[in-house]
């Protein structure tokens, strides 16, 4: 898989570069290449963005340097392998995007290319979006939540290992991601390590559940689901609607 990040602050997606994701470069399985929008500028100040027509605050990301740095991504990657002459598909973090969820990154992670756009200040002139459509372009807008940050690199970080960790070969036991929980709809169950007994600095004596202790395979999956449905109703009643 290619992931190409176009963004202001390159900096802020260095932690790419660690652990999961680095140890995935490393291996080959994914190969990252990071953009600085304000290199597609040409002034001296290397603007990226301008007031809003039509007024309003804040400011709108101009859409010349963003044409610029989608024709340059676009030809760098297709001249790669043959399986990068699959089309793109470009991602655009936005409050107004939807749901990114555990399904969206599973999707994503059948894609041999991603481009991320980080959108800055209050967003992308529209203009951007229409070119690229009308280019062919698939592009999606995602949401993590409904909150808003100061731009996308944050939300491209928190995509990007829910996407990589599901390509085969990142995570080193294939079980730890059949067994998630959002794989099953519900949320986690609660989990416990040794000790069987912990007494807290309060000085309580704290056990793990008798059932997990019984080696009874079948009671404890019971236990485990029950407790799974039982904070899925209490924390999330919406993942329950439409269950059988
Ligand atoms: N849903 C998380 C999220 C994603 C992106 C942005 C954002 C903010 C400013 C400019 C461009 C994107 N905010 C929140």
């Amino acid at each position: 898989m290619r992931i190409d990040v176009i963004t202001i602050f390159p900096e802020y997606l260095a932690p790419l570069e660690l652990s999961l994701i680095g140890k995935a470069r490393m291996d080959g399985l994914i190969d990252v290449h990071l953009h600085n929008l304000r290199d597609y500028t040409h002034d001296r100040h290397r603007t990226v963005d301008d007031t809003p027509v039509g007024g309003g605050a804040g400011m709108v990301m101009k859409p010349e340097p963003w044409a610029e740095a989608f024709a340059d991504v676009l030809a760098s990657g297709k001249g790669e392998s043959d399986d990068r002459s699959a089309s793109p598909l470009v991602i655009f973090p936005n409050p107004a995007g939807e749901p990114f969820t555990q399904r969206a990154a599973e999707q994503r992670a059948e894609e041999p290319w991603l481009i991320f756009a980080c959108g800055r200040y209050e967003g992308i002139d529209e203009r951007v979006y229409e070119y690229l459509a009308d280019q062919g372009v698939r592009v999606a807008l995602s949401s993590l939540g409904d909150y808003v940050l100061n731009g996308g690199e944050v939300a491209v970080l928190a995509m990007t290992e829910a996407i990589v960790r599901l390509v085969p070969g990142v995570v080193g036991n294939p079980e730890s991601i059949v067994e998630e929980s959002h794989t099953s709809g519900l949320l986690e169950y609660p989990l416990y390590t040794k000790p069987a007994r912990w007494t807290s600095p309060d000085g309580v004596q704290r056990d793990v559940p008798e059932v997990l202790l019984s080696g009874h395979h079948a009671r404890i999956q019971k236990w485990r689901h029950e407790r799974s449905l039982e904070r899925t109703a209490e924390r999330r009643p919406d993942l329950l609607e439409g269950r059988e």
